[in-house]
């Protein structure tokens, strides 16, 4: 049966009617069951306006999608909606219409400007961003408790944060889940490196948790990252980054692993290739932003990790820079983890870092 999506990047999303289950049989009162996970079925009302057009949609969406605490005119964010055209026959006569299906719905909180939130870069197509949303705080640790608490003490200034194997591995996705429902941003830094199949079902996985950004190796070659790219189609707000050559290797560990160029060069190459197969954007040291942007043009995203506070050691990045160093050259958003994550006071910390991008 044929099938089309709805662009949600563009639209706005409000709760019109509270989330019930769906019955199969409304006699015996049967709950429908979603044939991709096997979840219990629940319908909502959305209200999705764009364009200066506003409509009422009743979605399906399975029971694990549907975030606690959705009330009457809450805005959320859509996750994977799709619409498909039915027909049946009922007591001889023949209906049809059209079914929307989401995978999942997050909730978008409203954002309270931080007060020292008044820096703002042009990195990408997105034209002027607010500073929050371009500094991304890595939450490397290995509890969720830990996690929670940092998100905690940081509140409204961090808007975006990087969740890595090691919190995922140890907290698993309910901890992306409620980051998002939280109106986080959430970049899941799988760094995948697998065969085009495996690389897609991860992706696609990740869009449905809601997040913004996953990454893919640069090094796994045009096949792996189009798979990437292919698979986030469904998820009009995810982007793929290719991962180039990571912030800690030399020119000398390149050359162990039989790559004859240096760090600069390959990474140039790699985002290269990225590009050519629709990436979004690339992970790079703040020292290839320079070229990268020239490269690439104004249009990507170019996340920096590597990124120290002044004064700081670069500890183990080989190819390090400060926040205002790679904003300067052109990069989009900072990543930035231990030197907030691990500070005695980390809110104190991202104002540091603020404090260098307005200088
Ligand atoms: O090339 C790369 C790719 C990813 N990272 C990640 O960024 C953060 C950096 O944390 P710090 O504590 O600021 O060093 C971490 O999660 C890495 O996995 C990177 O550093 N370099």
């Amino acid at each position: 049966m044929p099938s089309f999506k709805i662009d949600t990047s563009t639209a706005v999303t409000f709760i019109a009617v509270e989330p019930k289950p769906k019955l199969k049989n409304r006699q015996t009162g049967e709950i429908a069951i979603d044939m991709e996970t096997g979840a219990q079925m629940m319908t909502v009302g959305l209200t999705i306006a764009d364009d200066g057009e506003a409509n009422l949609y009743t979605v399906s969406v399975p029971v694990t999608g549907i975030p606690k605490g959705l009330t009457l005119g809450m805005p959320v964010k859509v996750v994977g909606l799709k619409a498909r055209d039915w027909e049946n026959v009922s007591g001889g006569e023949k209906r049809f219409g059209i079914a929307f299906r989401a995978v999942a719905l997050a909730c978008v909180a409203i954002r309270e400007r931080a007060p020292t939130d008044v820096a703002v870069w042009r990195g990408s197509d997105n034209g002027v961003v607010e500073t929050a949303d371009r500094i991304i705080v890595a939450l490397d640790f290995d509890n969720r408790r830990a996690a929670d608490e940092i998100v905690d003490r940081l509140g409204d200034e961090c808007h975006f944060y990087k969740v890595g194997l090691e919190l995922l591995t140890a907290a698993g996705p309910d901890l992306v889940r409620h980051l998002v429902s939280k109106g986080k941003d959430v970049f899941l830094d799988l760094k995948l490196f697998e065969i085009p199949n495996s690389v897609a079902g991860a992706v696609r996985a990740a869009g449905a948790l809601g997040v913004s950004m996953v990454t893919v190796h640069g090094m796994g070659g045009r096949g792996i990252m189009a798979a990437a790219v292919a698979a986030a189609r469904d998820f009009p707000e995810l982007r793929v980054l290719a991962l180039t050559v990571v912030t800690s290797m030399t020119d000398a560990d390149l050359t162990d692993v039989g790559v004859a160029a240096s760090t600069q060069a390959q990474v140039l190459r790699l985002a290269h290739l990225a590009q050519e197969v629709g990436c979004h954007g690339v992970i790079a040291s703040p020292q290839e932003v320079a070229s990268l942007r020239g490269l690439l043009g104004p249009g990507p995203e170019i996340v920096t990790p590597g990124v120290i506070l002044p004064r700081e050691s670069s500890g183990e990045h080989s190819r390090p820079g400060t926040p205002r160093v790679a904003v300067a050259a052109g990069a989009s958003h900072i990543v930035v983890g231990r030197s907030v994550t691990r500070a005695a006071d980390p809110v104190a910390a991202m104002r540091v870092i603020r404090a260098d991008l307005a200088s």
